[in-house]
């Protein structure tokens, strides 16, 4: 029935990151800074990897960027790693993923100082997420969670399915929820009866990669809807771009639905605010700051 607007509830976020990014120069004398790594010139990643630069000057922050070449070596890119651990300017790194074929991206990420980790993609990260200590939590099961409690309020004793389980959405998502006590079940693609399961859902998160696989009958009236696919379609006619889709079929779930959130405006947006946020509160952290309460 309604839209849950993530690119409003982003920009208010990215507002608040931007408040308090002045405090920290103010009291630090520099700015947060973001390193963002990109391995190869995949376009789509491009696109992503400039969005988040600008967004970090935007915020008030410094952005170093670095473009290495598809053929760079695991080693290679351990070493820039390794000198962005060491670089006091340097709040936050994300290596952007995927990597190319030739690096084990877990050996990269296991790399990074986990109090940089801003991507919240480290195993100490992550295994703090689990045990319930603070941690950097991976941004866009992070900023789903906003726009769930913005939207509901308390979540305690809903029942949550989520579909997917990888470690960069899925699981992370199930973690936040279970905190905050709602009823969490993790589907994948070997979950049988589906479509029932996610009829059972109150809160439904698709974050499965296929273009409109979530139909309007695996949706319980009523339920909240966060479609984390960001899914681009063939282009209909040469010269043109595809269109981009979520995994859930929109046009159908918008009248079953209570709120879901489109594609794009909805998840991606809230993406790159929750990564800004977490440079921030790693810089807070790193300065011996009090956490900056967002
Ligand atoms: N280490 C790492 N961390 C990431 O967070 C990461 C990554 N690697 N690799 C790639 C994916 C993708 N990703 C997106 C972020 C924002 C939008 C976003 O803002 N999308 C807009 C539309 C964008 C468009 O029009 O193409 C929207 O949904 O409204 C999308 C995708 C972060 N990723």
């Amino acid at each position: 029935m309604s839209r849950i607007d993530g690119k409003a509830v982003a920009a208010k976020l990215r507002d608040e990151v931007a408040e308090k990014v002045e405090h920290f120069r103010r009291k630090v004398g520099r700015a947060p800074g973001l390193a963002v790594v990109l391995v190869g010139d995949d376009p789509a990643s491009n696109v992503y990897v400039g969005a988040k630069g600008k967004a970090t000057v935007e915020a008030g922050m410094e952005s170093f960027t670095h473009r290495l070449p598809a053929a760079t070596s695991e080693g290679e890119l351990i070493r820039l790693v390794r000198r962005l651990n060491a670089d006091e300017k340097v709040d936050g790194i994300l290596v952007q993923l995927p990597l190319p074929d030739h690096i084990d991206a877990d050996r990269v990420i296991d790399a990074i100082d986990p109090k940089k980790d801003v991507d919240g993609f480290h195993v100490i990260n992550a295994g703090r997420l689990s045990v319930g200590q603070d941690a950097l939590v991976p941004c866009t099961p992070y900023g789903c969670l906003h726009l769930l409690k913005q939207q509901l309020g308390d979540l305690s004793g809903k029942h949550a399915v989520v579909i997917g389980r990888s470690n960069i959405v899925g699981k992370p998502m199930a973690q936040l929820l279970l905190q905050e006590n709602a009823t969490v079940t993790i589907a994948h693609s070997r979950t049988r009866n589906l479509p029932e399961l996610a009829r059972s859902a109150d809160i439904l998160v698709a974050a499965v990669g296929r273009p409109e696989m979530v139909k309007a009958d695996w949706i319980k009236p009523g339920a909240t809807v966060i479609d984390v696919g960001i899914n681009r379609l063939p282009p209909a006619s040469e010269g043109e771009k595809g269109r981009l889709v979520g995994d859930v079929d929109f046009a159908g779930a918008e009248s079953v639905a209570e709120a879901i959130t489109p594609v794009p405006g909805g998840v991606g947006p809230m993406t790159i605010a929750m990564l800004l946020r977490n440079t921030l509160v790693a810089a807070y952290a790193r300065e011996g700051l009090d956490a900056p309460g967002i």
